[in-house]
């Protein structure tokens, strides 16, 4: 245990870390050993009260500052997000067991595209002039006012980032609370934003569990509520923040298809679902987990994949070479244990995996299911572990509603060589981030976000600034106003 991560203090509260050790202890568990590597405590109410205090008199001056300034803070910060990008990638290991490989690429490096993004268009927010005849009416676009972001454990750097960039350059405050399983990310990018000229109370961070969020969501200082995480908890979230007549974006889970028509290029197809289905070991929102496969290809499909997951290199996450890491948790490994003994016993052929790898960590090796149908728990339900379940169909209108048929709308993807199809199809499928012979491509410039139950409102792009920002309509009469009475 040679790397610092027990953090300064547990929170991040106008400019400074705060402790208050009276909240429950949480302990952070770095995933590849199952040690305690850092404790940090939850907000007690004082905390959350703080935090918001904050948060409410920090926004009018942030508000009010050029949006060119506030764009100036956010892309400083990524300028020092990507100096100090081995540092925060190692940090993300420790905290989610992620390879060291994919978060040198993937996450302090998406959370500095976000704030250079979003610093690049803040000086660009502008409204429209309406002409009314003599008369006309301008638009203003405002701040919504204090942001509440609340995170999920798979991507604790990116997801602070991906709500804080867009929120503070409309000009809104942010507190934001990281999942309690990796509570440490957040804590760094509110220092580097205070370090790269963030007003106090700008951005905050609160550690704590569910209650804390909930306890965020209900409170009347707070205009705007952004959740990244499961979909019961987002049908809670949603509720409570529309009680309070709240604005809300929700990224919640998904169960996307991934179709492989007969015409693809195998080798891509088979690329596409292992980047779907075993990066971040399967810890991804938009995962395409239901692998549709043409009844002509499937065995030649399997028996690739099959051979390129040999290549995968399980272990240590802190080694570069390492490709494949551990659960986040251990209850997170017993979720997905679960799901693969389900999978079992309802009758789906194992092509590979299955086990849990006894390394005194949290490792399950990646594993296919074959033969998978429809009512199969597996095909069903979101697993958010490496588990893919690949199904068969030989009928394009077939597999379309057969994919569409789930709750869940967040992503879908078609391999494919003929481009009209590919089109055709996408144009059919019922998801809010589609690809065409790729698979989970996420840039920045990109609008991201799902469909049906996978959520609400989009990140990313220049759509994210329709979500933390209002319009304030002003008509203008250049005449005289000719009352009845
Ligand atoms: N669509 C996306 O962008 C996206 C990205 C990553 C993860 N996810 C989803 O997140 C889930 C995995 O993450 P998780 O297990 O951390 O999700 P989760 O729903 O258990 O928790 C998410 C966050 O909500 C908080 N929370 C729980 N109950 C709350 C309440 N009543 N009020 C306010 N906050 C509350 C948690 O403390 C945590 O910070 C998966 O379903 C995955 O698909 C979605």
């Amino acid at each position: 245990m040679t790397y610092p991560t027990q953090p300064t203090a547990s929170h991040y509260i106008n400019g400074q870390y705060v402790e208050d050790t009276a909240g429950a202890e949480i302990p952070v568990i770095y995933p590849a050993t199952g040690e305690v590597i850092a404790t940090v405590h939850a907000g007690t109410e004082t905390v959350v009260d703080k935090a918001l205090a904050a948060a409410k008199a920090a926004q009018p001056a942030w508000a009010a500052m050029t949006g060119r300034e506030r764009g100036r803070i956010l892309t400083r910060a990524a300028q020092i997000i990507r100096e100090r990008n081995y540092d925060l990638s190692v940090l993300e290991t420790w905290d989610t067991g992620k390879p060291l490989q994919e978060t040198l690429v993937a996450d302090a490096t998406s959370a500095a595209d976000a704030l250079e993004y979003f610093g690049g268009l803040a000086g660009s927010l502008t409204g429209e002039h309406i002409p009314l005849g003599e008369n006309w009416a301008y638009t203003v676009r405002e701040a919504l006012g204090v942001c509440v972001g609340i995170g999920a454990w798979n991507y604790p750097t990116q997801i602070a980032c991906w709500k804080a960039s867009p929120a503070l350059a409309c000009g809104n405050t942010m507190v934001f609370k990281p999942s309690e399983t990796t509570p440490l990310c957040a804590l760094k990018i509110a220092e580097i934003l205070t370090e790269a000229g963030a007003p106090p109370g700008v951005f905050n961070v609160v550690q704590g569990m569910g209650e804390t969020g909930a306890q965020l969501v209900t409170d009347p200082r707070v205009a705007k509520v952004s959740l990244t995480g499961s979909v019961p908890t987002g049908k809670r979230v949603y509720s409570a923040a529309a009680s309070h007549m709240k604005h809300v974006t929700m990224e919640l889970g998904g169960k996307s298809p991934l179709i492989v028509f007969e015409d693809a290029d195998i080798d891509n197809a088979v690329g596409g679902a292992i980047l779907g289905n075993f990066y971040s070991s399967g810890q991804v929102c938009s995962n395409g987990t239901r692998v549709f496969v043409h009844s002509a290809i499937k065995e030649q499909f399997l028996t690739r994949l099959a051979e390129r997951l040999k290549g995968a290199v399980i272990g240590d996450p802190m080694d570069e070479a390492t490709s494949f890491g551990p659960m986040v948790s251990e209850r997170q490994l017993e979720i997905v244990l679960g799901y693969i003994a389900k999978g079992k016993a309802e009758g789906a052929r194992l092509i590979t995996g299955g086990n849990r790898l006894e390394t005194g960590g949290f490792f399950i090796e990646p594993t296919v299911f074959a033969d998978v149908t429809d009512e199969m728990t597996i095909a069903r339900e979101e697993i958010f572990g490496p588990v893919m379940a690949v199904l068969d169909f030989t009928d394009e209108d077939e597999v379309i509603e057969r994919a569409n048929a789930t709750d869940f709308g967040l992503s879908a993807g078609v391999f494919t060589r003929d481009l009209s199809r590919a089109h055709r199809v996408i144009g059919k499928l019922q998801a809010g981030a589609c690809f065409i012979n790729s698979y989970n491509d996420a840039p920045v410039e990109a609008p991201f976000g799902g469909v049906k139950a996978s959520g609400v409102g989009r990140e990313n792009a220049k759509a994210a600034i329709e979500h933390y920002s209002q319009l304030k309509t002003v008509f203008v009469r250049m005449g005289d106003v000719e009352a009845p009475y």
